[in-house]
């Protein structure tokens, strides 16, 4: 599969082949290491220059979205998002499903480190339907626009009590080129220290994989739960875009 977007059916299941031999060839251990020790881990160039643009432009294609938010008017920062509407196109959905599962296998291991008993299913199609059950229905995979001097607030993206705690961004812009400033920032706040920060540097194309709210880290005595949020600093110059796969659906 390639090309965006793709006509639309909701009924046809998606032929789920492009995403997953992508995402499998990176080198998971390496990944899931660098999740653990770190809370955050990067996939080189997920995405082609052109696949980026692809999608970047889709952002003034309304019909695509369910949603607008302008983050000044809400406190969260300035720039602006959209939240896309289901059915998703096929790249993005096909790349969000290839990644769950790799991912699933970290949050399991991280909710059985923190005491918490739920886990997460094998399949995304399995936890969209938990998410279902749970009157969370609305798709949150977003496209975000920043321009001159916007920034996105420190936050979790949370959408009702099921939550899926790991989530991706790809940076659909060149820094240097398209844009100056934007640094994606994780802030890590650890129990009765001081918070860690991780300024991670990103590429066009490149993802970023990276804890939504919890995860464990390991100390002398046992692991401890450490409570993350992210962020964008301000944009200097220039225009970026940003793809955002939040694994759960919104209330
Ligand atoms: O623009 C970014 O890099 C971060 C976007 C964001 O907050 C998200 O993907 O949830
Ligand atoms: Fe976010």
């Amino acid at each position: 599969m390639s090309g965006l977007p793709r006509p639309q059916s909701a009924s046809l299941p998606v032929p789920n082949a492009y995403g997953v031999d992508r995402v499998a060839a990176y080198d998971w251990q390496g990944l899931t290491r660098e999740l653990d020790d770190y809370g955050c881990t990067v996939l080189d160039g997920l995405l082609s220059p052109e696949e980026c643009r692809g999608i970047a432009d889709l952002y003034a294609r309304e019909t695509h979205f369910r949603s607008h938010v302008h983050m000044a008017r809400h406190g969260f920062g300035r720039g602006e998002y959209r939240y896309f509407a289901y059915p998703l196109p096929a790249l993005i959905d096909e790349l969000r499903t290839a990644l769950y599962p790799h991912l699933a296998a970290t949050a399991n291991a991280w909710n059985r480190r923190m005491g918490i008993e739920a886990g997460y299913p094998a399949t995304h199609a399995d936890f969209l339907k938990a998410c279902h059950s749970a009157g969370q229905n609305r798709p949150t995979p977003l496209l975000l626009q920043y321009g001159p001097g916007d920034f996105n607030c420190l936050h979790q993206d949370l959408y009702g009590d099921l939550a899926f705690p790991i989530q991706v961004a790809i940076l659909l812009s060149e820094p240097g080129r398209d844009f100056t400033g934007g640094e994606l920032v994780l802030t890590e706040q650890r129990p009765r220290m001081q918070s860690r920060v991780e300024v991670v540097p990103l590429r066009q194309g490149d993802a970023v994989a990276f804890a939504v709210h919890n995860r464990p880290v390991q100390g002398s005595r046992g692991s401890y739960r450490v409570n993350l949020r992210h962020g964008v600093s301000r944009v200097r110059s220039g225009q970026r875009h940003t793809l955002g796969l939040i694994f759960h659906d919104a209330r």
